[in-house]
């Protein structure tokens, strides 16, 4: 019964019969003549019985593993086809249990898709194409990235062409729709409207996309002249049904895609309005697909679909709920530090690929935008046509960093997004998984980095028990990291230079190196510093990732129960102007240190000033501890070993050895130990980001 969680899936609904005779074909049943049997054995899911549920659904979640494993295979079966012949191909094909040719997709289609370089469907498309062709009403969830799209498109078209719609869809000039597909953003709806368009068009199907911000002249000449498929968001669906110019007598499908987004945007009303509209709701199949169903999306479908409704549901009670092809990272960073941070973390983790940066409101969207060169923004306020326009220039790669707001969280496919950034951890998981599902799409793996204020550590714990997610937790990379990336970059750039500069060049060069006291190498290493835009390496701090801070970790030589008492220890030793200057206090899980930023100019007057105060230890940390977060420090059991727990990524040898309570003194180890650790430093300008008040006791350090 290893996958009972798949019929699980919302409530009480009849789940999925998933033969496994039919997902993994025997030799012998390749053998058995066409025609009933034949198409028996293509449908890759069947209607289960209500008695027979329990004892079919331990099939139920191999298509998981087969779907990730047929994006992959996706990916090396272009990269072979270059020496494969097509026979090779087609062989390759039969045996897949999830093979297009096995499902009961025409000639045309097929054609597209093998344009697009799909041979197999993905588990999601596999369990619902029968389903869908077969009449039943359906509530679909895959994670991110796993094909919803085309589990309703590729189904919807063939039974409009050949299936059960054939005969009495409408036809001809001025037909009204036979599918309706209603979604949040228009983003989105455009999206989906070039799938319809691209596989409809290969069977002479006609779709439009109807959304706000659009005019409404060319929307009514399109619908006047007839189509058959209408995409479009619910607001400006409704204004042409309220203007008559949709006809919905002859509707045979309706889906409702990203469902629980349209319906928490505040859609219902507009939703309801559209669905209503269908005289004979046993005459229209509904479809809702979305990678995440909130439990109040179970009634909004026990209202909207009929009873007989069937669910496949690819995620059902497993625990992980977000992308597993995405690497989850959360990084410790201030407010006032992200637009510095930001480029770094682009630069160590997008693989040279595109970023999408997740900020919460337009204005700091637009704002950070405007602070990172080449980003551009994108967001509600911002007009449609411009932002058709900054899609489509960022689908084409003109620019690789766009910042949105959850206008982009949902849905948007778009290659080679290889880093997804959030600026803050969202408020709700669903938020998290559908942003962070923007990279790792179709079997490709990505990076979601999510920088997080310490002070609200507790979202992080909170969306690692909802969603599964086991975060990395990391530390901002270094400048001096990032240097060394950047030097590789130099290196390769003066590779390309050519050779005919070094004549005009060398008379310069060698008085250089005759007039230095440095070696050619060393020269040369800040050439290529001043080439990748290096005059100087400024430190960054572990804990707010403020440049020319460093972090430190107190202990007492007891609990320190409270960041307040973490400050009168430090009062002991430190004149108050010093103790004020102190940045992002945080208890650590074991409640037994507190550590906080000080500027680098700063920092010998604390490693000294220890000596004064009797069972004191202060250090530079060189790894960030496991923290505390804040429902760790509200609640009660503040010491009691619970927390979060199990954050990977924070060394326990935080402190390079040295006895946490050695004397007091921070001798010795200590002190003695603290010019190794900071040999990663190098002096530099304040960077002016002091004088705010203390994380913890009021005010925001952040
Ligand atoms: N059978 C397939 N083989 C290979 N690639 C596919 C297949 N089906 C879909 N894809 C590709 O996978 C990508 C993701 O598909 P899609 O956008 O439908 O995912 P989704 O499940 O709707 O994701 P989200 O929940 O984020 O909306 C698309 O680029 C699509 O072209």
């Amino acid at each position: 019964m290893k996958n009972k969680a798949l019929v699980e899936a919302l409530g009480t609904e009849e789940a999925f019969e998933q033969r496994s005779d039919d997902l993994v074909l025997s030799d012998k049943k390749k053998k058995k003549s066409k025609g009933d049997k034949e198409s028996k054995k293509r449908k890759a899911v069947e209607v289960a019985d209500d008695e027979d549920r329990s004892e079919t659904s331990s099939e139920l979640g191999e298509p998981v593993n087969s779907r990730l494993k047929s994006g992959k295979e996706k990916k090396s079966s272009k990269k072979t086809k270059v020496i494969e012949s097509d026979e090779d191909d087609a062989e390759k094909e039969v045996e897949d249990p999830n093979a297009v040719s096995r499902f009961r997709i025409s000639e045309p289609l097929k054609a597209r898709l093998k344009e697009k370089g799909i041979i197999a469907l993905f588990p999601i498309q596999a369990m619902t194409f029968d389903t869908v062709y077969d009449g039943f009403d359906l509530v679909g969830r895959a994670r991110t990235g796993q094909g919803k799209t085309l589990a309703f498109v590729l189904p919807i078209l063939e039974c409009l062409i050949n299936g059960p719609s054939k005969s009495s869809r409408g036809t001809g000039f001025g037909r009204s729709p036979s599918v309706i597909v209603l979604l949040p953003t228009r983003e989105l709806a455009d999206q989906v409207f070039e799938d319809f368009k691209f596989y409809g068009q290969a069977l002479g199907l006609e779709s439009c996309c109807l959304c706000g911000g659009m005019l409404y002249g060319p929307q009514e000449t399109k619908l006047r002249r007839g189509v058959d498929i209408v995409i479009g968001t619910p607001g400006r669906v409704k204004d042409h049904i309220n203007r008559n110019n949709i006809d919905l007598r002859s509707l045979k499908f309706r889906v409702l895609d990203e469902a629980d987004e349209m319906l928490r945007m505040g859609f219902v009303d507009d939703v309801e309005f559209i669905l209503g509209k269908v005289e004979d709701v046993n005459k229209v199949q509904t479809l809702l697909f979305s990678a995440t169903l909130p439990d109040w999306v179970k009634t909004i479908a026990s209202r909207f679909l009929k009873a007989n409704k069937k669910t496949a549901d690819l995620v059902g009670n497993e625990k992980m709920k977000a992308s597993k092809d995405v690497r989850h990272i959360v990084i410790p960073c201030s407010d006032s530090e992200r637009s510095r941070l930001i480029p770094d973390i682009i630069q160590c983790y997008s693989s040279g690929g595109r970023t999408i940066i997740f900020t919460e409101t337009k204005e700091s969207a637009s704002e950070l935008a405007g602070l990172l060169p080449g980003a551009r923004a994108l967001h509600g306020d911002i007009q449609q046509s411009q932002r058709s326009v900054t899609l489509s220039g960022f689908r084409s790669g003109k620019f690789l960093v766009l910042v949105a707001t959850n206008v982009a969280a949902r849905g948007l496919d778009i290659n080679d997004v290889q880093l997804i950034i959030q600026c803050e951890a969202p408020k709700d998981i669903e938020a998290y998984i559908h942003r962070s599902g923007r990279t790792g799409r179709a079997g490709n793996t990505g990076v979601a980095v999510t920088l997080y204020d310490p002070r609200k550590s507790g979202r992080i714990s909170r969306i690692e028990r909802d969603s599964g997610v086991k975060f990395e937790h990391l530390s901002a990379p270094q400048p001096i990291d990032i240097a060394r990336c950047a030097g590789a970059g130099a290196v390769e750039s003066i590779t390309q230079v050519s050779d005919s500069v070094i004549p005009p060049f060398k008379s310069a060069a060698e008085e250089l190196v005759n007039n230095s006291s440095l070696s050619a190498v060393e020269l040369l290493a800040k050439a290529l510093a001043k080439l990748s835009g290096y005059t100087e390496i400024k430190s960054r701090s572990l804990l707010t990732s403020m440049e020319n801070h460093v972090t430190l970790i107190l202990e007492a030589g007891k609990p320190i129960f409270s960041p307040s008492f973490a400050y009168s220890v430090l009062r002991r030793f430190l004149p108050e102007e010093k103790v004020e200057s102190v940045k992002g206090m945080t208890l650590t899980a074991d409640g037994y240190s507190a550590v906080f930023d000080v500027q680098t100019e700063d920092l010998d007057a604390f490693l000294t000033g220890q000596g004064n105060a009797a069972n004191v230890s202060l250090e530079v940390l060189k790894t960030l501890p496991k923290l505390q977060d804040r429902e760790q420090s509200r609640g009660g059991g503040r010491f009691g070993g619970g927390g979060s727990g199990g954050r990977g990524g924070f060394g326990s040898d935080r402190r390079n050895g040295g006895g946490r309570f050695s004397g007091g003194r921070g001798g010795g180890g200590g002190r003695g130990g603290f010019s190794d650790r900071r040999n990663n430093r190098f002096s530099g300008s304040n960077s002016g980001g002091g004088g705010r008040g203390r994380s913890f006791g009021g005010g925001s350090n952040w």
